[in-house]
Formats: structure tokens, sequence, C-alpha cells
């Protein structure tokens, strides 16, 4: 995929870089990354928000970090955690081809262990967005700690890749039936498939 990018993509161009791993991934070799079609919903999302404060949890390649990133005003940060120091690797170059590593803060580790850290390591107060794509079983826990830390303000939105598949059934009953949040569900399909899935965007009520 890293060498589909630097065969295909313009240094600097962050919409030839997710091109790029799009035309790859349909291709080539299929990849779990959010992707073209819940792609343009994450950026429909992202422009709404216009956030100053980003968190991804889940970089894997970097993919939806780009996406991300590309839409963000100059002074906004990215804060991205991977765990996997493979994928880590990988998507620092790929965020490096498509010129946004001045926005883009990619820490290696695991959501647990760094979001209760997030304050005092990055000045962070509060988080505008948070997208979670990591492992499935962890947007929940990760949310209440999130709430715990004080990291989430009255109209910070959670956008949730993967509700219907592989699915995150205990974070979707969890944020549909609490009072603290506004949720909506934005019906779509597994990346570069013909499989349902969607992503569910969520108001943080305070
Ligand atoms: C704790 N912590 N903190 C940071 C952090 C970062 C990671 C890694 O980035 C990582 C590694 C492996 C798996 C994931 C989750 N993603 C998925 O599992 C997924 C699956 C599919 C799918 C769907 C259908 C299939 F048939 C197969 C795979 C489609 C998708 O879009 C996915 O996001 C994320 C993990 C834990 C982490
Ligand atoms: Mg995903």
């Amino acid at each position: 995929m890293l060498a589909a990018v630097q065969k295909n993509a313009t240094r600097g161009d962050p919409r030839s870089v997710v091109k790029a791993i799009d035309q790859f991934c349909r291709q080539k070799e299929w990849a779990m990354n959010v992707g073209d079609e819940k792609g343009c919903i994450l950026d429909s999302v992202v422009t709404e928000v216009n956030p100053a404060t980003v968190l991804e949890l889940g970089t894997y390649c970097g993919y939806s970090t780009v996406r991300i990133a590309s839409l963000l005003p100059s002074n906004a940060k990215l804060i991205t955690l991977e765990f996997n120091p493979d994928y880590a690797a990988i998507a620092c170059q790929v965020i490096a081809w498509a010129g946004l590593e001045d926005k883009v803060q990619l820490v290696e580790g695991a959501s647990g262990d760094w979001i209760p850290k997030m304050k005092e390591k990055f000045g962070i107060e509060t988080f505008d967005l948070v997208f979670l794509d990591h492992w499935k079983d962890r947007y929940l826990p990760d949310t209440k700690l999130m709430e715990e830390c004080g990291l989430l303000r009255k109209g910070s939105i959670l956008l949730a890749d993967n509700v219907i598949c592989p699915g995150t059934p205990d974070y979707l009953e969890y944020i549909r039936n609490s009072p603290r949040y506004k949720s909506q569900y934005f019906k779509s399909h597994l990346e570069y498939t013909k499989v349902e899935d969607g992503l569910e965007k969520s108001v943080f009520l305070g």
C-alpha cells in the first residue's frame, strides 16, 4: 500500500494519497481503511464540525488520518493513537507523503493508556471530534474513559466506524440509550464491498 502511494500519489497532495490507497485496495488487496464511501461521510462530518482538536483511535495506515487532517483549519491539532508499531511506521510515511505531518501527532500506544494522559501530555482540554476505528470492543470502555477524564464537552462529536460490520453492539446500545448523547446512524457499506456497514455520529450533551 505504501509503495502504491509513493508510486501513484503526488507528494503534498492528500487527495492523491487517498485516491492511490482506494485504488490499491479495490484493485490489488482489500484493507480495513474507512474507504471512499464512508470516507465521504467522514469528510462531511469533519467539515461540519470544523474541529480545533481531533482524537483518532486506530490510525492503521493513516488513510482516515489524511482525510481528516486535510480538512482541518491551520491551527487545528489531530492526535491519532496506534498501538501496532508496524502500522504506526507505515502511517507515519503515508501522513508525511501527504504533507500533513504538521497537523498530525501520531502517538504509539494503546488508547486505554493514553486517554488519561491527554491533558498533561498534549495540553488538550477537550476534543471537538473523536473518530473511533480501533478494536471494536474498546469503543465503549474508551468512551466511558473519555467521559471520566473530562475530555468531552457539551457538543463534542463522536464518530464511530464499523457499527454494523464487524459491529460494536455494546457501544451502540449504550450510546443510543444514554440521555447524555444524541445519536444518528449513517448507513453505508463496508469499505470496498457491498456488505452493509455504517457510521454512528453522536453528540455529547454534557
Ligand atoms: C487499544 N488501541 N489503541 C489504539 C489501537 C489501534 C489498533 C489498530 O489500529 C487496529 C488493529 C487491528 C484492528 C483494528 C480495528 N479495526 C477493525 O477491526 C476493522 C475490521 C474490519 C473488517 C470488516 C470485515 C471483515 F471481514 C474483516 C475486517 C473493517 C474495519 O473498518 C475495521 O476498522 C485496529 C488497535 C487497538 C488500539
Ligand atoms: Mg474501520
